[in-house]
This record gives structure tokens, C-alpha cells and sequence, in this order.
């Protein structure tokens, strides 16, 4: 599966697959994507899909329960998977950052939240103290966070989960890195929040050309601020495409199913429809379409055959051995 990009993080048959109580468990399978830089790609998919594991991958921090992944993860031309420990320290921040799902595990509880920001600035971007205490500021402010100075001389746990999330985000920022991968990070946040965030994504990007894994299960920020989208289901990508193609063309029916449960208040909400059923678990054994038994317009063929992404046109390719037709 090739676009027609100049990648700058491309990923080729991810697998995160481990054995626990003797059974194999697939957690990843035969991820492929690529996101140039100055670009977004969206990450869409229901829970416990395999967002975050292909997030975690990237930046080599998946559970040490999970065993390693395989296959490459070139970051311009340096493949992520070689690395060592050290040299992966090097990388994360400035040059990849993430902002994680969860706000509260990221920062030390015993260490005030300017200390921690502050430091992790002086680290990364070699600045002085009091430059670090300036772009720690400047960079709360476009949070919304107001009252910096006082944010700065906090503890973690003086903080509502809303306010960490935002100084996780102002701290990924701060480091203008070269890619950013943001896990889920509006969830925690109210509407109004969230739009600011998402501005704030689109401005760095802009800025200084960053290229942007965005993870969610929602359809309306992935639409909102992707160029092209990745929809995932039990651990592979079935479909991926420019925005326009996966929204206006959707043509795997799980795509189709996930964009018909949104919910449109502006028209009809009884329109809505759920996808029946539940995903795999990742210790069932998969011989046919993992979609089959939600699937409904599975035939005999998807039970037993598993299929392998098909491209539809140059910037649009589908999973399915009978994708929908326009
Ligand atoms: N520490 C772990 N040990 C074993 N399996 C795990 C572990 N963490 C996650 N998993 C499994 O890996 C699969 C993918 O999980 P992942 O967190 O990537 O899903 P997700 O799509 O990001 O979901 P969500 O939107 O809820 O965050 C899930 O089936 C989950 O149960």
C-alpha cells in the first residue's frame, strides 16, 4: 500500500502479537501507514482496537508485559526499531512527542508542575531557566490556562484531570516537535476546550511543517484536522484514505457503520445505527474477515478468507473482499 507522499514516519507490517497463558494473543497485525510531514492522519476505531499500541509502538513504550513488536518504523530515514534505549531518549520530545491519553500517569506527583516543565524544556531544547520559564508560560496561556504562574507552582495533585491534560498538551507543544502523536487528546476535555486544542494542533503544524498522528474514536475531530484517515478494527487497519474519500466513500462496512453512529442532532437522531455485536477478543483465533460476525453484508467466503488491503484509487484502499459500491 503506497501513497503518493514523500513519507516521514512510515510504518511497514507493525505486529504486536504475545503469548500469554500459552494462547497467542494479536494485538497488532500487518499495520501499514505512512504521514508526511506537515500532514495529519487520523487514527479512528472503537475501543481497545490497537490505537494506542500502534502509538506506543512508534515511541518504543508498549507495556513490558506485551512482548516486542515487529516490522519497521522509519522515522525519515532512521528505522525506530533498531534503536537503542538511549538513542530513543534522544528522539522522544523534541523529535517525536506525544500527548498521552491518560494526564495523571505523565508527571512525578512529588515534583511542582513548573519544576517538572520547566526542566523538561531545559533538557530538550537546551534553553536557560528563565527562557524555559518563558515558553512555559507563553505556552499555558495558549491552553487557555490563564493563571500560569500559579499552574507552575502546583503540584499534580492540585489540579483537575482537564488542567494536567492541557499542560501535557502545552509541554508537547513547547518542544515544537518534528512529529506528534496525540492519543485521544481532547477526551478528558469540554467542547470548547477541545476546539482550542485542536487549533493549537493545526497552528504547530502549520508553523514548522509537523506531521500528526491523531488517535480517536471520534469522527468529528478526525475530520475536523486530519488530511487522511486510518480506520482500525481488532488490531488492523481496514481502510485508509484522504478524509474526503473515508467519509463521502466509505467503503468497508465497519467505516460505514461507525460513520451511520454518529450522532447528527442537526438532522435526523433517529437516523442513528449501531454496529450489533462485539469486536474480538485478541486471544481468538482469526481464520476469516475479523469483521465477519458483525458484518452485514458478510457472504460464506469472509468466514474462512482473510483479506488484504486493496486499492480503489490512488488515495483510497479498502480491506474487504466485497466493499461497498458508489
Ligand atoms: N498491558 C496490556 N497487556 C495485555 N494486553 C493489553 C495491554 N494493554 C492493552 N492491551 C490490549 O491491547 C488491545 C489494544 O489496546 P489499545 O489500548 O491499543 O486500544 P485502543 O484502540 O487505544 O482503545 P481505547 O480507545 O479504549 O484507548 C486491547 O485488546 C487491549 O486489551
Amino acid at each position: 500500500m503506497r501513497l503518493e507522499t514523500n513519507p516521514f514516519l512510515k510504518i511497514e507490517n507493525l505486529e504486536v502479537v504475545f503469548t500469554n497463558k500459552g494462547k497467542k494473543n494479536t494485538v497488532l497485525n500487518r499495520v501499514n501507514f505512512e504521514i508526511p510531514k506537515g500532514k495529519v492522519l487520523g487514527l479512528v476505531g472503537e475501543s481497545g482496537c490497537g490505537k494506542s499500541m500502534t502509538a506506543l509502538s512508534i515511541m518504543k513504550l508498549l507495556p513490558p508485559e506485551i512482548s516486542a513488536p515487529s516490522g519497521k518504523i522509519f522515522f525519515n530515514d532512521m528505522n525506530l526499531m533498531e534503536l537503542s534505549s538511549r538513542d530513543m531518549r534522544q528522539i522522544r520530545g523534541k523529535r517525536i512527542a506525544m500527548i498521552f491519553q491518560d494526564p495523571h500517569s505523565v508527571f512525578n506527583p512529588v515534583r511542582s508542575i513548573g519544576r517538572q516543565f520547566i526542566e523538561t524544556l531545559q533538557h530538550r531544547m537546551s534553553l536557560s531557566k528563565k527562557e524555559a520559564l518563558e515558553v512555559a508560560n507563553q505556552s499555558l496561556l495558549e491552553m487557555g490556562l490563564g493563571d500560569s504562574q500559579k499552574i507552575l507552582s502546583c503540584y499534580p495533585f492540585q489540579l483537575s484531570g482537564g488542567m494536567k491534560q492541557r499542560v501535557m498538551i502545552a509541554m508537547a507543544l513547547a518542544m515544537k516537535p518534528d512529529f506528534l502523536i496525540a492519543d485521544e487528546p481532547t477526551t478528558a476535555l469540554d467542547v470548547t476546550i477541545q476546539a482550542q486544542i485542536l487549533i493549537e494542533i493545526e497552528k504547530l503544524k502549520e508553523k514548522y511543517n509537523t506531521g500528526v498522528l491523531l488517535i480517536s474514536h471520534n469522527f468529528g475531530v478526525i475530520a475536523q484536522l486530519s488530511d487522511w484517515v486510518c480506520v482500525m478494527y481488532a488490531g488492523e487497519i481496514i481502510e485508509y484514505g484522504l478524509v474526503k474519500e473515508i467519509f463521502y466513500k466509505a467503503s468497508h462496512p465497519y467505516t460505514k457503520g461507525l460513520l451511520c453512529s454518529i450522532p447528527d442532532f442537526a438532522n435526523n437522531i433517529n437516523s442513528l445505527q449501531q454496529i450489533l455485536g462485539q469486536p474480538p477478543e485478541i486471544y481468538e483465533e482469526r481464520k476469516g474477515c475479523s469483521f465477519y460476525p458483525r458484518c452485514p453484508y458478510r457472504k460464506d467466503f469472509c468466514q474462512n478468507n482473510h483479506p488484504l488491503m486493496e486499492k480503489i484509487n490512488s488515495n483510497h484502499f479498502v480491506s474487504c473482499f466485497f466493499p461497498i459500491q458508489y
